[in-house]
């Protein structure tokens, strides 16, 4: 980063200049490009070649007496007030999460620079970064990985960028940026105020200028925006080393969680699909179009961990450069039909990849329709969404790791650990490579019986040889790959069991499920393989959230605060009073999957 150290030049100044003319506003930038000003900063931009972060002014002179101080980690941040719009206290659980996902990463780049792996000799060969850095230092005949330099390019009080550089050895610099002149000076201060001058460096510039213009240059990029991140994705792929993790939020649930499907196609390129796993979808919705970006430039991505929290969503991946692993990318995608009546879902591949008898390889576009017009289980009509990443979501050897570091770290490093350690327990859990799932208040509602217990349905799947597991982002959810008319099956069984005295009427989706005769008859005794092994060993794995409110926190918007809970009732069942926000675990769904009855429906 050249260009932050560089002096005062006459160019550094104009664009000082210019960005406080073009950019009085928090709200510029990512969803609301400001029009013909908008257009005159990039005009000049280009024309001037601008350095991009050109700013800096001194810091502000309000008086520290009069502020908060909010501790969180080892960082502490000065506030206006604790409702300050660059606070958002909901979002420890991303800042928590994000460091563990960041300490493996480093400890990963250590072990691939042993193993001498293809990007870190990359690394060496271009001698990157500050001196020594890309050949590793020695130290007793050990190479040591280069320390790490994050941009965090949204950084708004530089809370984050604090707790990174404060709590992550292995970090070499974080570049703490922000559009808004509000913040980097906020940040100023609390760089300051922490004492780590030169380790974290605040910069004012829009992030996707700043990403445009350093090429190849940030070994973990986080991209924590208001809404949306999509139209920082082009620069961000860019800017990332070879090898480099990204990380990146997305708060717009109403829109990937189908709300407004036609927003989601124009943002992410792929129509989602509603349910209670449509936070699942919207996590593998957003690995679609990282992958899209990605692929524009020869580069492929690897999901280490995918995340649906409270009101938003967080995926982290690695980014590699290869042109023959890129050409790939068609086959890590579907398109998915889910029907109207049963929610019964099937992929359908975008792309395949063949090899023949000499080992060559061909790609080409997938083979179809999966489905007929209408549903083979119920038969009503079925809707079209994706693509989705159809891949593992996470990479499990790292949850591994991950969830020994926080239990480990324990409340001392973690600052919500409860919830931290229950998120990534339940996630260590989970099938990755099954995407979506079934959501068991949907299937009783569709059959209209009394709901199995969880335990139940679980053993049944596993009786008849398919695997099976919970999801993190709804508890009355389970993952399988056991096909539905194996499913079906086991519920026919139950439901033979246990008759409903309301019969269900002809014709209805449930009706017709099991109008359809028995093919195997379900096993229902008890495999413990099959059980959450957590829940049985009693750790809490579905945490309530600390407070009443715990929401996306405020946009700053022209001198006023916004709060925006606009996403909060997509995807759910609207008849549920008690389910308003959106993937919020309620108490009683908390508390009922770990009593053991995650099967059954709220009252
Ligand atoms: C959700 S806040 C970031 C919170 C922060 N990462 C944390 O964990 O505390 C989003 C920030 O993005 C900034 N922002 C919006 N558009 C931007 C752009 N194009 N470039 C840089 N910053 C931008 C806003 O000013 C705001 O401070
Ligand atoms: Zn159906």
């Amino acid at each position: 980063m050249l260009l932050l150290r560089a002096a005062w030049t006459p160019r550094r100044l104009a664009a000082a200049q210019l960005n406080s003319v073009c950019q009085p506003s928090a709200t510029r930038g990512l969803s609301s490009p400001a029009g013909p000003v908008h257009w005159l900063k990039n005009a000049l931009t280009k024309a001037l070649r601008l350095p991009q972060e050109a700013t800096i002014p001194g810091p502000t002179t309000a008086a520290e007496g009069s502020m908060n101080e909010i501790r969180e980690g080892k960082a502490k941040v000065l506030l206006a007030d604790k409702n300050d719009v660059f606070y958002n206290k909901a979002q420890v659980v991303n800042r928590d999460i994000s460091i563990a996902v960041i300490k493996t990463f480093a400890k990963k780049r250590q072990e691939e620079l042993e193993n001498n792996a293809k990007h870190m000799r990359t690394r060496a060969a271009k001698g990157k970064g500050r001196k020594g850095k890309g050949k590793g230092r020695k130290s007793d005949g050990v190479k040591v990985a280069p320390g790490l330099d994050i941009l965090e390019a949204m950084a708004a009080s530089g809370l984050r960028a604090l707790r990174y550089a404060l709590e992550i050895p292995e970090i070499n610099k974080v570049y703490a940026n922000d559009i808004d002149q509000k913040a980097v000076d906020a940040m100023r201060k609390n760089i300051e105020h922490n004492g780590v001058e030169g380790k974290v460096e605040p910069t004012k510039a829009d992030a996707r200028i700043l990403m445009l213009e350093n090429p190849d240059t940030y070994d973990v990029i986080d991209l924590d925006p208001y809404g949306a991140p999509v139209t920082l994705l082009d620069g961000a792929v860019q800017a990332i080393c070879d090898g480099g993790l990204l990380c990146v939020t997305a708060t717009d649930m109403a829109v990937l969680c189908g709300n407004s499907s036609e927003a989601c196609w124009m943002k992410y390129g792929s129509y989602p699909l509603k349910g209670k796993h449509c936070h699942e979808g919207a996590l593998r919705i957003m690995l679609h179009t990282l992958q899209s970006h990605a692929a524009r430039y020869k580069k492929y991505i690897v999901p280490v961990l995918s995340l649906s929290v409270d009101f938003y969503v967080r995926v982290f991946v690695r980014v590699f450069t290869s042109a023959s692993l890129t050409k790939e990318a068609a086959t890590r995608v579907s398109y998915a039909y889910q029907c109207n009546g049963c929610h019964a879902f099937s992929f359908q591949p975008v792309g395949r990849k063949e090899t023949n008898k000499r080992g060559g390889v061909k790609f080409s576009p997938g083979l179809g329709p999966v489905v007929g017009t209408a549903c083979e289980h119920c038969g009503s009509r079925m809707k079209m969404g994706g693509p989705f990443w159809t891949e593992p979501i996470h990479d499990k050897q790292w949850v591994k790791e991950m969830l020994g570091m926080i239990k480990k770290g324990g409340k001392e490093e973690f600052a919500i650990f409860d919830k931290v350690r229950g998120l990534i327990t339940v996630i260590d859990e989970e099938l990755p490579d099954v995407p979506l799932s079934l959501c068991m208040h949907d299937v009783t509602k569709v059959l209209k019986c009394t709901p199995p217990p969880s335990a139940d349905v679980r053993s049944a799947i596993a009786n008849a040889g398919y695997r099976v597991s919970s999801t993190h982002d709804n508890p009355t959810g389970i993952k399988t790959d056991a096909p539905f008319e194996v499913f079906w099956d086991i519920m026919r069984t139950w439901v033979r069991d246990h008759p409903n005295p309301n019969k269900l009427s002809e014709g209805t989706p449930g009706g017709n499920i099991l109008a359809k005769p028995l093919k195997v008859e379900a096993k229902f005794s008890r495999v413990y393989s099959a059980l959450s092994k957590a829940k049985m060993s009693k750790t809490p794995r579905f945490t309530p959230n600390p407070e009443a409110f715990w929401g996306p926190g405020t946009r700053a918007s022209a001198g006023k605060r916004k709060r925006f809970m606009s996403a909060p009732t997509e995807g759910l069942d609207k008849n549920n009073k008690k389910d308003r926000r959106l993937g919020a675990v309620s108490e009683a769904e908390a508390k009922g999957a770990e009593n053991g009855d995650d099967a059954k429906p709220e009252n």
